[in-house]
């Protein structure tokens, strides 16, 4: 009994062994995915143009021509660019019924009017074509370190072919993603192209709103004053114009965090139902939320930061100095007022707690710690808390701001403390909030979202695919 398992064991090991697969093109990818899947147990035998010329450093795997090789294996990687695909038409016979693993990418998204993926079925129609591999650098797999992403986005027609691709991956120590039928290719093959797509709108807002509040802040606190009282106040622009812009940007890439869900609940109040499409630029700006929080949490993390250095800034120290110096020279000291106390205290507490959930949002949206909540815990730490996190913010900014603010200046041209101007988008995002959660608005708006209709004007609206979450 005990010899009939000992056998059995053996034999299955070295079935597992012995899976031949077949590699057509001897370049960077193909050698270094042959040469790993040989690593990790399989037979490997490669198809080539010049089989001779070949000087694969294992001897074990053979260089053979691509007809020779693809009656070694029922699978077959083509490692081959797309341009020259070609010559697989007159291989029809050959590769009748055999699992096709197109890796192929492409220089530019879309390139072409079909998927390589899709190209390479028509080309052979006997054959099932898989998209994989495609993701995977042969840097990385030549390393072996895999230092970026492991995960191997998977499409084909066929589920039985699909899954032996998926196993070839598991076995090589990558993450199968089953990415659905060959339509799914294009998809697949775009996507080492993009460069961080969910981060572009951010990053473009974000710098444009840098650069205005910068602008204006530095024409708030520098050129208005010189051009008002002549005075230089140029000093301020190392220190204290960056730490009013980070503090500004924070707070009010916050609120257009919630900005997009606020519009998109308004339209839906408006049209009477949520099964009308919103607007494409409204629904990528949701589906960006992610990100722009977490460059607001950067900013904020900014703030805190030069909100630290402050005092030790020449200017702060020479002040207090010599403010110390005039009391001693006049004999009066400046009489200790408990409001300024309270007022200065309880714009760092505000800011301190504001803070403090600003990181908890941050983290919670981390993927492994999403993963350990259920959706409605999600909604109520990045909703619920991500509005306190904003209230508390706001009014960080409007007590520390509105504390030194005492009479507006008489001026030929006005313009609003840096701090009126940080606070207009989120006093906007708050407002609207508050509307949306008085009695009418909220009832109309849980019946819209739980699909019942409010009137038959939406009824002609039609119906959108459109299923981000509001
Ligand atoms: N390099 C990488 O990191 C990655 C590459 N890929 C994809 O893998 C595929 C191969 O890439 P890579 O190995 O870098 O490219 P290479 O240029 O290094 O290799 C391509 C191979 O294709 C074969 N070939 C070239 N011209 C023809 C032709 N006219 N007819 C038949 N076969 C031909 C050759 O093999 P032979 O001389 O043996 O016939 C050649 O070595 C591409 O589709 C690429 O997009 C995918 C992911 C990552
Ligand atoms: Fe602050």
């Amino acid at each position: 009994m005990e010899k009939d398992q000992a056998s059995f064991a053996m034999n299955v090991s070295s079935y597992v062994k012995k899976e031949s697969v077949c590699v057509f093109g001897t370049g960077n990818f193909g050698r270094s995915l042959g040469h790993r899947m040989f690593q990790c147990g399989y037979s490997v035998v490669f198809g080539s143009r010049n089989p001779e010329q070949s000087s694969l450093c294992h001897k074990e795997i053979e260089v053979l021509s691509h007809a020779e090789a693809a009656q070694r294996s029922d699978i077959i990687i083509i490692a081959i660019h797309r341009d020259h695909y070609k010559f697989l038409g007159k291989l029809a016979e050959e590769l009748q019924g055999k699992i096709l693993v197109d890796v192929s990418n492409n220089l530019k998204i879309n390139q072409y009017p079909e998927s390589n993926a899709e190209y390479l079925a028509e080309l052979v129609p006997g054959a099932k074509v898989v998209k994989a591999f495609n993701t995977i650098s042969a840097w990385a797999l030549q390393s072996g370190t895999l230092d970026t992403s492991r995960q191997v986005f998977l499409c084909g027609d066929d589920k039985e072919s699909k899954q032996r691709v998926m196993n070839i991956s598991r076995t090589l120590g990558l993450t199968p993603l089953d990415h659905g039928s060959l339509v799914a290719a294009r998809e697949i093959e775009n996507y080492p192209l993009q460069l961080f797509p969910m981060w572009k709108f951010p990053l473009y807002l974000s710098g444009a709103l840098f650069i205005f509040y910068f602008i204006y802040f530095s024409l708030r606190s520098i050129i208005y004053p010189y051009v008002n009282k002549n005075t230089d106040r140029t000093f301020v622009l190392a220190l204290s114009v960056f730490n009013h812009s980070f503090s500004g940007m924070a707070v009010t890439l916050l609120a257009l965090v919630y900005l997009p869900g606020l519009i998109a609940a308004i339209l839906q109040l408006y049209r009477g139902t949520k099964y009308s499409r919103i607007p494409n630029w409204l629904d990528h700006w949701m589906l960006c939320r992610k990100q722009l929080g977490l460059i607001a949490l950067a900013f904020a993390f900014l703030h805190v930061m030069y909100g630290l250095a402050l005092p030790g800034r020449y200017s702060g120290k020479w002040y207090l100095a010599n403010r110390v110096i005039e009391q001693i020279i006049s004999n009066k000291t400046d009489p200790f007022l408990t409001s300024n106390v309270w007022n200065f205290d309880s714009a760092l507490t505000l800011g301190i707690l504001g803070f403090f959930l600003f990181i908890l949002l941050g983290i919670t949206s981390l993927p492994s710690v999403s993963n350990m909540v259920n959706w409605r815990e999600f909604r109520f730490v990045q909703s619920k808390l991500g509005y306190l996190t904003l209230v508390l913010c706001t009014a960080h900014i409007l007590v520390f701001g509105g504390r030194k603010f005492v009479k507006p200046p008489e001026l030929i041209w006005y313009l609003p403390p840096t701090y009126v101007i940080s606070l207009i988008i989120p006093f906007v995002v708050l407002v609207l909030k508050f509307i949306l959660v008085m009695p009418c608005f909220d009832r109309s708006l849980k019946q819209i979202q739980q699909g019942k209709e409010r009137n038959s004007l939406s009824k002609k609206v039609q119906l959108g695919n459109n299923n981000t979450e509001v």
